[in-house]
């Protein structure tokens, strides 16, 4: 089984092969605002980005994602729930097939048309990324909505090149981005232990969710619909959808700022 989201590979399947899809700290998760719990230990978020930090944009079948140098401490979250420094590795998006729905997280009960994740691991503690991503305080992912709505110029930045990747394992120059560009004016956030979202659904993640969204009209989401699952050699295959559905929270916490 090669794992996708068609009814032959999605999400359902994954516990085939990633049987900690069944696990007790599998993300995403549906956030019941009310029973989220107030934290005044939460400090604020403190994300600190180097623009020259971004090296490529990427289309690697399951989602677009802009990776940068991660070799030292340029580019860094801290802040937040997180203790220590943790270290900007890519970013990436979730889309679904139409506006109604995409977004990983919903927030009691409400889909957003997408989401994007930044994603950071300990440094500090770790020597890879790959290493980090085993570990439970290895990842730091924050999670932003895009709702329907105005066209947002900072996304064109990315959805102009998207065309030049449209072939599952294309890569095209990035840089000169910094991806606080795409982050809402309020930096509040909810806080849960969870995973990834995608095999091998490791449950190294400290999820931080904004709780405000930022915008996005379709036009734009068409363009990531556009994208290929498929490589040069196989038949072309649009990558409509790439969101698991939310997971049991199996007694987890959620924090709030
Ligand atoms: N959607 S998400 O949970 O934010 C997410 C974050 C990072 C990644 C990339 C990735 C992270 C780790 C591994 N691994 O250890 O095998 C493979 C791929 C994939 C997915
Ligand atoms: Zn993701």
């Amino acid at each position: 089984l090669h794992w996708g989201y068609d009814e032959h590979n999605g999400p359902a399947h994954w516990k085939e092969v990633f049987p900690v899809a069944n696990g007790d700290r599998q993300s995403p998760i549906d956030i019941k605002t009310e029973e989220t719990k107030y934290d005044p230990s939460l400090r604020p978020l403190n994300p600190s980005y180097d623009p020259a930090s971004a090296k490529i944009i990427l289309n690697n079948g399951h989602s677009t994602s802009v990776e940068f140098d991660d070799t030292v401490n340029k580019s860094v979250l801290t802040g937040g729930p997180l203790s220590g420094t943790y270290r900007l590795r890519q970013i990436h998006f979730h889309w679904g097939s139409n506006d109604e729905a995409g977004s990983e997280h919903t927030v009691d009960g409400m889909k957003y048309a997408a989401e994007l994740h930044v994603v950071h691991w300990n440094a500090e503690k770790y020597s890879s990324f790959v290493e980090a991503a085993c570990q439970s305080d290895g990842l730091a992912v924050m999670a932003v909505f895009l709702k329907i709505g105005e066209c947002n110029p900072q996304l064109n930045k990315i959805t102009d090149r998207l065309d030049t990747i449209r072939i599952k394992g294309k890569k095209a120059l990035f840089t000169n981005f910094d991806p606080s560009c795409l982050l809402p004016k309020s930096l509040d956030y909810w806080t849960y232990f969870g995973s990834l979202t995608v095999p091998p659904l490791l449950e190294s993640v400290i999820w931080i969710v904004l709780r405000e969204p930022i915008s996005v009209c379709s036009e734009q989401l068409a363009k990531f619909r556009s994208l290929l699952s498929t490589a040069e050699d196989e038949v072309a295959c649009c990558l409509l959808r790439n969101f698991r559905p939310p997971q049991p929270l199996r007694g987890r916490e959620v924090r709030r700022n």
